[in-house]
């Protein structure tokens, strides 16, 4: 959602004469149109340009530089005093009209004119490279190196800055190598906006101004942030443009991960700030794992109450979807299972739910699925939590069903039965991962749990969809619940990966896809997390 327009197109922010015709002698601003002519009569203008000419990167600068422009400008002025607070309140965004009408040209930045913003756009890094050490980062002439700085003179004048000893106020003796990065703020800014929306260049700038104001007041000196000062960067140069639509507030997972340094919201660079777990959205409470098999069971027909290790479930037809056959379930008796030598009786769980449905999908659903699949185009399965390589316990082909797929119609009528199926809302699914198994391929014994427990918690079900019938070979194998799943067109199987009481995975349904002997195998996973996984906020790949 944070596309800009692809159209972008300048903006005329000069809405009266620009700083250019305040400087003694020629040159004026004319602000006809979007068009403004370059001054070269104000001296501070001058020198900027000619110091951004020459490889300096002024965005540092912008806070003397509008301190400057107040300093010597007369034609860039509040004309009420009301214009201070209402800017500081935001009112330049939101209500720009209001704000020129108040005159409010200095506090809202309407006064810049093209070369100002052509300066400013060159970037949101400067450093001007002295190989000072900490221990001399002091002004030799405290008064007069705060005066001078203030009025931009150490960009304008680095080398008479430098000559009078002022190091503090310049910042010039933050540049050994990770000093100076910390002033890369990343990805230059474009300030360039879309032609009569908003937010205006003048907009963009004042996000920009802000968030230079922010590293050096806060990010560079208080030691709460020290730890995201290297992080906290723009990832894209529209940072300050989407920052300026609000996109900070709207969408500050997406925002802190690649405008964290334009929201001034350094913290936000980290998953576990920008993301908090919330336990309180868990779809499932201990038992609801349970109760939630159990309402399928009833569903389709079952006395829950006649249950026993001697009598148990056989299923029936569910919700008019399929027939459902128990292959385990808690009434089950688990020492009859295989399981590891060294395991303790005291540690065994009772068996799992673990359902299959023929009939799940018709036809018209799993050709769909083939051909989507197809369309996106299979890979080869990866595996990895931060590096993704070619799995050899994975030989199979895979690919997300998401945009188009996940929006076409059969699609979305195949999840609506499977949220129906669960009762768990599609927020917490994984979308539908499609399969493709060649003769030879497939997938070493693994469990869909790994053991991720972050924002949207662990996978806690999988419903794995049949989308063919297999020539030779393909199946389901659950070694320790002694079962192996005959791939069947149309069918599902669903088992959980986590306990009932949530403790820990369920050691029970550890499973391997069996090589394809013939054919193809086609199916599709449906991973079901504990937590919202679709939200874009927060959304993890793993
Ligand atoms: O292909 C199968 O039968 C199972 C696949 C599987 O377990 C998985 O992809 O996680
Ligand atoms: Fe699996």
């Amino acid at each position: 959602e944070t596309e800009a327009s692809s159209n972008l197109v300048e903006d005329d922010i000069c809405t009266k004469d620009g700083i250019g015709d305040a400087g003694s002698g020629g040159g004026g601003t004319s602000c006809s149109g979007s068009e403004s002519v370059i001054s070269t009569s104000s001296p501070l203008l001058t020198s900027e340009f000619k110091f951004a000419h020459e490889g300096y990167k002024v965005g540092r600068i912008i806070d003397a530089y509008f301190d400057g422009l107040q300093n010597d400008e007369d034609s860039c002025d509040d004309e009420s005093d009301e214009c201070e607070d209402e800017a500081e309140r935001g009112l330049c965004m939101t209500d720009p009209a209001r704000m020129k009408e108040l005159g409010c040209d200095r506090s809202c930045l309407y006064c810049l004119t093209k070369s100002s913003r052509d300066l400013l756009s060159l970037g949101v890094d400067q450093i001007t490279g002295h190989d000072d050490d900490e221990e001399i980062c002091l002004d030799e002439n405290i008064k007069e190196c705060e005066e001078d700085a203030r009025r931009g003179y150490c960009t304008i004048d680095p080398d008479r800055m430098e000559e009078n000893g002022c190091f503090k106020s310049c910042l010039y003796c933050r540049t050994s190598t990770t000093d100076k990065d910390l002033f890369l703020r990343g990805v230059d800014q474009t300030i360039k906006a879309a032609n009569h929306s908003r937010p205006s260049s003048a907009e963009v700038l004042e996000v920009m101004a802000k968030s230079e104001r922010y590293f050096v007041n806060e990010v560079l000196v208080n030691e709460d942030l020290e730890i995201y000062r290297l992080e906290c960067r723009n990832k894209n140069a529209l940072c300050a443009f989407w920052a300026a639509q609000g996109y900070c507030e709207s969408t500050p997972g997406e925002m802190g991960e690649n405008c964290a340094a334009a929201c001034r919201n350094c913290p936000l660079v980290n998953y576990d700030v920008r993301c908090p777990i919330d336990v309180s959205t868990n779809i499932f409470k201990p038992g609801d794992m349970n109760a939630m098999f159990e309402r399928l069971l009833e569903a389709s027909g079952q006395d829950l109450a006649s249950f026993s290790r001697d009598n148990l479930p056989i299923g029936g037809s569910v919700l008019g979807i399929g027939e459902v056959t128990v292959i385990t379930s808690p009434y089950h008796d688990p020492s009859r299972y295989p399981r590891d030598d060294d395991e303790e009786d005291d540690d065994i769980s009772p068996l799992p739910w673990v359902l299959s449905i023929d009939g799940f999908l018709n036809d018209e659903e799993c050709n769909r699925l083939i051909e989507l699949g197809e369309a996106k185009g299979y890979r080869r399965s990866r595996v990895g939590s931060t590096v993704f390589k070619e799995s050899s316990g994975r030989t199979s082909y895979n690919t997300f069903c998401d945009k188009v797929c996940a929006t076409d119609p059969i699609v979305q009528r195949v999840l609506k039965r499977i949220v129906s199926l669960t009762g768990i809302p599609y927020d917490n699914y994984e979308g539908l991962q499609l399969v493709r198994y060649e003769p030879g391929q497939f997938y070493e014994q693994h469990h869909d749990e790994s053991g991720v427990k972050k924002y949207s918690g662990p996978r806690i079900l999988t419903v794995f969809l049949y989308l063919n019938d297999v020539l030779g070979g393909g199946g389901t194998e659950f070694h320790y619940l002694n079962f192996t799943a005959t791939p069947k067109r149309g069918s599902a199987l669903i088992w959980p990966s986590m306990l009932d009481s949530l403790e820990g995975k369920d050691e029970w349904t550890w499973h391997e896809a069996l090589p394809v002997e013939e054919g193809y195998k086609y199916g599709a996973n449906a991973w079901i997390r504990l937590r919202d996984f679709q939200n874009a906020k927060c959304r993890q790949t793993i």
